[in-house]
């Protein structure tokens, strides 16, 4: 399984912005090691999948809704967003669960939605700062986890595969602050979350080792290279400096080297 260099644009970018991805495809045309992903949103998802069209550059969502369609004013469902190009969403990230109020259920039913439509999953789980500082970052995110994965379809074509799914371990506290977890923080939590996947969850017993295990949070091209020496890191999430392509390419290039 390659590793997984995701970009996650948040609500930054208008179409001015999307030279951005034709000066990424050009540098890195072909990776060996890792897929690169870009989640823009939702305004600017089908002209970019146009412009990445035959590269290696996959495109991907924010968010979908848990309905396949309906009455959900300004919400996009799974299947708009294949038909825009996308072939991945990102779920769960804490920006949702802050400012939308997502709940782990809700976000359970969001990623069965999203594999019904063929998206593969990139699910984000992390601890707050007040959390982690009263010890519990262990614990909130084996209950992210929990909440989100068990009894999970066990369907093989629908269900979790190392291909359709991926954890992003990210610490509230590290994201857009400029400050990033430790290393020993993230071989921690990773490494928890690699026997936790693969000890609590059946259906993932089997491809539990193989299913990419993401950093985001404060990830630059500065600190790149050491967090992905770290085991059980298999790429990363990357907000703010994935809206450069000098930025995000220097990060592919040290997942390429990792
Ligand atoms: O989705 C990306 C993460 O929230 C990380 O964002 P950041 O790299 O700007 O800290």
């Amino acid at each position: 399984m390659r590793k997984l260099a995701a970009g996650n644009w948040k609500m930054n970018g208008t179409s001015e912005d999307l030279d951005e991805i034709l000066t990424l495809i050009a540098a890195h045309p072909a990776p060996k090691q890792c897929e690169m992903l870009i989640c823009p949103p939702a305004t600017l998802l089908a002209r970019m999948a146009e412009k990445a069209a035959g590269s290696a550059l996959q495109v991907g969502g924010q968010d979908c809704h848990a309905a396949p369609s309906g009455a959900h004013t300004g919400d996009i469902s799974a299947e708009m967003l294949r038909d825009a190009g996308a072939n991945w969403v990102i779920l769960g990230h804490s920006e949702r669960r802050q400012d939308h109020q997502e709940t782990d259920q809700m976000i359970r039913a969001k990623m069965m939605t999203a594999h019904d439509h063929s998206l593969a999953v990139i699910l984000c789980v992390g601890e707050t700062r007040a959390e982690r500082e009263a010890g519990r970052a262990l614990e909130v995110v084996a209950g992210q986890l929990d909440r989100v994965l068990t009894r999970y379809r066990s369907d093989s074509d629908i269900g979790c595969r190392a291909e359709n799914f991926a954890i992003a371990y990210e610490p509230v506290w590290a994201i857009g602050t400029g400050l990033t977890a430790s290393s020993t923080e993230i071989a921690e939590v990773h490494s928890f979350i690699r026997n936790h996947i693969s000890k609590e969850f059946g259906i993932l017993g089997a491809t539990g080792r193989a299913i990419r295990l993401l950093y985001g949070g404060s990830v630059k091209p500065s600190n790149a290279a050491e967090i992905f020496a770290l085991p059980n890191v298999d790429g990363a999430l990357v907000g703010g400096a994935s809206l450069r392509a000098s930025d995000f390419g220097a990060i592919v290039a040290a997942l390429e080297a990792a």
